[in-house]
């Protein structure tokens, strides 16, 4: 039988449509949420992100501000640039797209924006508070991730997740996330012994590697949950996940699509940062 493909595009609308109320009854008190996006160099990847996130700011009536910023900017200027963002009354969240060009000390920049303010959920202070249980933002994809889960009527509670990808923005938040859920997590990387055996386990199977048709056919358990979160570009333009979805589509139950999966389920969650920044 042949999984069923889990919509993120659809369930991402659905949680735009019910931010947008939210953003309604905050402008008629006064406040018109308002997200920050910084961008620096051209690169065409992230371009298209930026685009995206455009197009949901309007569509749930966040305002917008785009600051593009030379491929040369030295780190010195944008530190001053997220102070100015940092102070602004008028400015709920503030977000750096990664990755940086080489000048550019990532870790530095990601430290100076204020924890109140960073809807990516990347600064330190929330990804300590995800971990100990507290309070804060969680970054966009892997909360994405477990709405799409929850929305599915996916159940986690005792169940074997294997991510594949241990990266700061992806893996292991996700793995934080499906451990407060009460799954039994397990993370891979690039020197995990019997990688294919491990996912074989799985109930749930997360790929955050960043090659295209990594996990194939035979890494799926019968049934399980396969959730794609790779973009990949490929020499024709087309994107593509981490997971052969050809070969996975025959032997999950449930499966996400690239595109149309977890990319704008990303694009959604950080929406509903925003709108709680600026709830705030
Ligand atoms: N849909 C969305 O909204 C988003 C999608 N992405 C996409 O998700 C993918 C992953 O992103 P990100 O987490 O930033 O990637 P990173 O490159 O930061 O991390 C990749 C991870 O995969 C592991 N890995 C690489 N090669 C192998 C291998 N041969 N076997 C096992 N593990 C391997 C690496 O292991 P090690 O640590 O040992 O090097 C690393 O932990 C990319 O395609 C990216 O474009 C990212 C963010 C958002
Ligand atoms: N500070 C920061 N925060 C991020 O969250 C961040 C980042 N930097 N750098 C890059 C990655 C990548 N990422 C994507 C989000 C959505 C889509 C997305 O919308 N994808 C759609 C459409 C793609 C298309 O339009 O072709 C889809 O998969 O269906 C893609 C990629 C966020 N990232
Ligand atoms: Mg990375």
């Amino acid at each position: 039988m042949q999984a069923k493909i889990i919509d993120g595009k659809a369930i991402a609308r659905d949680i735009k449509e019910e931010l947008r109320v939210e953003v309604e009854r905050l402008k008629a008190n006064g406040t018109v949420p308002t997200l920050a996006v910084v961008l620096v160099g051209g690169d065409p990847a992230s371009a298209v992100y930026v685009k995206n996130k455009k197009a949901a700011c309007a569509h749930v009536g966040i305002r917008s501000l785009s600051y593009e910023l030379p491929a040369d900017t030295t780190e010195a200027s944008l530190l001053e640039l997220v102070e100015e963002l940092n102070s602004r009354q008028d400015v709920h969240g503030i977000l750096v797209q990664l990755p940086l060009p080489v000048q550019i000390d990532e870790d530095k920049v990601l430290m100076a924006i204020r924890p109140e303010k960073d809807v990516d959920g990347f600064h330190p202070m929330n990804v300590g508070n995800l971990s100990i249980g507290r309070p804060g933002f969680v970054s966009c994809t892997p909360a994405g991730i477990l709405e799409l889960l929850k929305r599915t009527g996916i159940q986690l509670k005792g169940k074997k997740c294997v991510i594949v990808g241990r990266s700061n923005i992806v893996g292991k938040p996700v793995a934080m996330l499906l451990l407060r859920e009460h799954a039994t997590v397990t993370i891979c990387h690039s020197r995990t012994e019997d990688l294919p055996g491990e996912c074989r386990q799985a109930d749930v199977l997360v790929a955050a590697v960043g090659i295209p048709n990594f996990i194939k056919g035979s890494h799926v358990k019968p049934g399980a949950v396969v959730i794609d979160v790779g973009i990949n570009r490929l020499a024709d333009g087309k994107l593509c996940g981490d997971v052969d979805y050809v070969e996975c589509l025959e032997v999950a139950g449930h499966i996400t699509p690239v595109p149309g999966g977890v990319g704008p389920m990303t694009i959604a969650m950080l929406m509903k940062n925003c709108v709680e920044a600026a709830s705030k």
